[in-house]
């Protein structure tokens, strides 16, 4: 199932994403006593984080945060996934969030022994000596690039067809930085829910395309998660171009 929610500005797109992760957020604790979320870099993290940080009805003591993807570059490098959500959400949270709980690359490692490295942090926290054969994320909050990329999975390359490993690493990412390690689609298609969060008029042709042309198989199309909800939240800027019929009235 897929809804696309459009706003009139990105602070009300903001305040519908602290809506929406706050009752993914309570659903999962309830449930398993924890809330586990990928988080992607680029400009999803200032969107996420602008109310979300102050929300004080959410246990982020039972979060487990990871990177959808990261940029194999020091983590205090401009680049840094970790450093944009580290500046928005985990420094003001910085008391309730344990340390421990937000699962970040090993930057001194070449981007394939990060990418293993990783699949060992997602392994202690997903699989705990159990068989899993993919972990199960509460929520993975996607990106999407101008060209229909999202994490570090973009359009034509190899990866597209990993279906074996949970992280895999890149060297030749089209945008830089060129080293990466990605979640794959098989991780991405076994989340619970999956929200895709973007926002400008630079993203309305791909909005558009994406959402009403499936047959190119871009990247971001080819997330749809088997027993999992996709949501996009978008501005109207974003949504310029998008047929309004496709739009979902945002009531949770
Ligand atoms: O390089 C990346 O780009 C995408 C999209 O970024 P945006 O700035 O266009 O929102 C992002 O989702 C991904 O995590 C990042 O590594």
């Amino acid at each position: 199932m897929t809804s696309v929610y459009a706003f009139p500005s990105t602070d009300q797109l903001s305040e519908a994403l602290n809506q929406y992760v706050e009752k993914i957020s309570a659903e999962a604790i309830k449930k398993h006593g924890r809330f586990t979320v990928a988080v992607s870099g680029g400009s999803l993290p200032k969107l996420l984080s602008a109310n979300l940080k102050q929300n004080s009805r959410i246990d982020f003591n039972s979060w487990h945060i990871f990177f959808a993807d990261e940029r194999c570059v020091p983590l205090d490098h401009e680049d840094s996934n970790y450093l944009e959500l580290k500046k928005q959400l985990l420094d003001p949270l910085a008391e309730q969030i344990q340390p421990g709980a937000v699962h970040t690359i090993k930057p001194e490692l070449s981007p394939e022994e990060a990418a293993e490295e990783y699949m060992d942090q997602l392994m202690a926290v997903f699989a705990a000596g159990d068989a899993v054969k993919f972990p199960v994320f509460d929520l993975i909050l996607l990106g999407m690039g101008p060209d229909g990329h999202t994490a570090s999975l973009f359009p034509g390359h190899e990866l597209l067809s990993e279906n074996i490993e949970w992280v895999a690493s890149i060297s030749d990412s089209p945008k830089p930085p060129k080293d990466r390690i990605t979640l794959t689609f098989p991780v991405l298609n076994h989340a619970h829910n999956v929200a895709f969060v973007t926002a400008g008029d630079g993203k309305q042709d791909m909005v558009q395309k994406i959402i009403e042309e499936p047959e190119h198989e871009l990247p971001c199309q080819r997330v749809h998660p088997a027993n999992g909800t996709v949501s996009w939240f978008i501005d109207n800027a974003a949504a310029g171009k998008l047929n309004p019929v496709r739009l979902t009235e945002f009531n949770i």
